[in-house]
């Protein structure tokens, strides 16, 4: 029986499920919220816009890993692809626009992150590829009776380059670890949760960091969240760039390949 099903007659899921790590049982859903800054997307179009949004993206990406993005300012004119997510009926078509919308902001990012480094801004997306990789996983964690002792996603970080998070409307679950506490994120309507991976981390020689993170349950509701992973071609070798490595900051990290299928 999947643990679906043995939630939905209310039974405890195998002992595997249950979290033994340094806090376990004391699993805690109320951690204070994580500190991190909203960015807008639309305003790291522009260099008359953007000096304030990179910023908060540097400063965010070498304490957290982590940020949030929304898109208040509209693009002058809609691209046709935002068009027709909106109008798109079945969930081919939504995951295929929600796909390359998310290689776009990937590629915005990853501009926006060499920028906020004062480096060349295709440093890191040189690096990325031609035949790079979005994968989409769909997390359904269904409502769970002891979220005192089992968690949704065990503590990791991610093996992509960047992963964009598209989180429950409702549910909270989310949380990340600095200097040994875990942080919650709060819902925020309309933002996508993005991530450093370890591939970004590598990239920009541990300036930015790919933060350890986990989901915790909850007893009454079920929860649902798309995570998308951009994940670097295959075949391209990953390495922190070389205007990152100096004197006072040596290598930090060997070149990785086809890093994903590494682990
Ligand atoms: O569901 C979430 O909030 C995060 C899931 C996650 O960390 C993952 O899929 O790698
Ligand atoms: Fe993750």
């Amino acid at each position: 029986m999947s643990v679906q099903e043995l939630s939905i007659i209310g039974k405890e899921p195998p002992q595997n499920y249950f979290h033994k790590g340094s806090d376990a049982g004391i699993l805690d859903a109320s951690v204070p919220l994580i500190q991190i800054p909203v960015v807008d997307i639309g305003l790291l179009a522009s260099p008359s816009t953007w000096t304030h949004e990179l910023h908060k993206l540097r400063s965010a990406l070498s304490s957290w890993g982590c940020f949030q993005i929304v898109s208040y300012t509209k693009p002058r004119r809609p691209a046709k692809a935002q068009i027709l997510a909106w109008k798109s009926s079945t969930l081919r078509k939504i995951l295929h626009e929600f796909a390359m919308k998310s290689r776009q902001i990937n590629e915005i990012l990853l501009k926006a992150m060499a920028r906020s480094l004062d480096m060349e801004e295709n440093c890191f997306l040189d690096q990325y590829g031609e035949r790079a990789l979005v994968t989409a996983r769909f997390n359904f964690y269904p409502p769970c009776q002891r979220p005192d002792q089992i968690l949704g996603v065990k503590p990791h970080a991610d093996a992509s380059a960047l992963t964009i998070l598209l989180p429950d409307k409702e549910v909270e679950g989310l949380q990340f670890l600095k200097d040994k506490e875990w942080f919650r994120v709060p819902i925020i309507p309309q933002a996508l949760l993005v991530n450093v991976g370890d591939q970004v981390e590598i990239m920009s020689n541990g300036i930015f960091k790919s933060p350890v993170h986990r989901v915790v349950t909850n007893s009454e509701k079920e929860r649902i969240t798309v995570a998308v992973f951009c994940i670097p071609d295959s075949d391209k070798e990953i390495k922190p760039a070389d205007a990152l490595v100096n004197e006072t900051r040596p290598r930090l990290y060997k070149n990785v390949k086809d890093y994903k299928s590494m682990l």
